[in-house]
């Protein structure tokens, strides 16, 4: 069995920050884990090398659920997004290392496919309702079969998921947090129209997803999922925090609109309540927040108890390592709902190798032993790291709030 000699933390910045994992064994055999946490990725990085890689040398590579729980028991601090990544990022090498030792793709390791391929979405958004239906009718021509809608809204100088290039979208934009200004009236005049206008330009056949990005109330939120049911949106996103899980009961009893939450979970214990009375549609925990794949499928199979499906969160943030275990996930989990899709740049693909393919809507992780993915370390040592934040958001007379 391959034994662990040695691992390493690897920084880089292809035009944004990924912190990855590479773990070695003394069969020659690595395997790569993401470890990017948006705005802290130092903490994460300091996580690994200066706490987890001294527990992993000399540990039996295959063994990954007792690591797992190594890790995670042994700690004693439990959870919270920086620990939970970087149990993640070794969770994810582990998998990696085991697929390549068994010659398997990691997909086949997990149970096999349960489909043909991941359905996933893309992102159309512009400054104005025209711009965001025309982005969208470009993702319709290219096949996508799901689009998410951001728009800009009259008024407000910026908001969340419109960017100034329409297919690369990234909101850690600065040495220090910019602050944005935000109106909750102004935006809810502006979804149902955007809804409406993209029903009549896109048609009944494409699904079409909104993000709130936690930014109104629970009462808000009902109405605004009253005034989109016309329009029947797969699912309205991270509608209002997601602290008080119980929240979601009174957006519940308001709007039939299906509801998406968990992309900042990072355990199943930020779910449980939300499936177990499902309060919402999908769950969108993913791999490298959340503990890894080996915890996904936990927070997967309670979900499916409840008839909540998977909806990873996959934005550029997130490094084609994580796009790459999370499609063998995807692939193979029985609830599957679906998959976001931000591209990466070039720039960053080429850091990434990758056996991950996109063709007319779908994602495949491809048939590669292991994840099917690595880091090219000497392009990698090019991109220094740069100090980024994501913005903050703060109402029109200045209280702070949810970006
Ligand atoms: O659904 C999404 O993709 C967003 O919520 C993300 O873009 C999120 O804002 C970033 O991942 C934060 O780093
Ligand atoms: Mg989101």
């Amino acid at each position: 069995m391959p034994r662990i000699v040695s691992a390493r933390v690897i920084v880089t910045c292809p035009g944004r920050n990924f912190v990855t994992l590479r773990i070695e064994c003394d069969d020659g055999t690595t395997g790569v884990g993401d470890a990017t946490l948006n705005g802290r990725e130092l903490s994460v990085a300091s996580y690994l090398a200066d706490h987890v890689v001294p527990l992993l040398i000399g540990r039996d590579a295959h063994r990954i659920e007792d690591i797992w729980q190594y890790l995670y028991r042994g700690a004693y601090w439990r959870r919270g997004p920086v620990t939970m990544t970087a149990i993640a990022a070794v969770d994810m090498a582990l998998w990696d290392i085991k697929g390549k030792v068994a010659g398997l793709p990691v997909y086949q390791l997990l149970g096999g496919a349960s489909r043909e391929g991941v359905m996933v979405y893309g992102h159309a958004n512009g400054a104005t309702i025209d711009d965001t239906i025309e982005a969208a009718l470009d993702y319709q021509r290219q096949g996508y079969k799901a689009i998410r809608l951001q728009c800009g809204v009259p008024g407000m100088a910026s908001t969340y998921g419109v960017s100034k290039d329409r297919y690369f979208y990234e909101p850690a934009d600065a040495d220090l947090p910019s602050e944005n200004v935000w109106s909750t009236s102004k935006y809810l005049r502006v979804v149902p129209e955007l809804f409406e206008r993209a029903r009549e330009a896109l048609g009944w056949d494409v699904h079409l997803l909104h993000d709130i990005h936690h930014r109104l109330t629970p009462i808000e939120a009902g109405r605004l999922g009253k005034d989109l049911e016309p329009y029947r949106p797969f699912w309205l996103e991270d509608a209002t925090p997601a602290e008080n899980q119980e929240a979601f009961r009174l957006i519940r009893q308001h709007t039939t609109a299906p509801l998406a939450v968990g992309e900042i979970f990072n355990s199943i214990w930020d779910a449980k309540e939300l499936i177990e009375n499902q309060l919402i549609d999908y769950i969108r925990a993913t791999v490298v927040h959340a503990g890894g794949i080996t915890h996904l499928r936990r927070i997967a199979a309670l979900a499916d108890l409840y008839q909540v499906r998977t909806g990873c969160h996959g934005a550029t943030d997130l490094s084609p390592v994580c796009m790459a275990a999370a499609l063998h996930f995807d692939l193979s989990v029985p609830n599957f709902g679906i998959q976001e899709y931000m591209r990466h740049t070039a720039e960053t693909d080429a850091v990434f190798p990758h056996a991950y393919t996109f063709s007319d809507g779908m994602m495949h992780p491809g048939d590669a032993p292991g994840l099917g993915v690595d880091i090219d370390e000497e392009l990698a040592k090019g991109y220094e790291y740069r100090r980024a934040y994501l913005p903050v958001n703060r109402l029109e007379d200045g209280t702070l709030w949810n970006w």
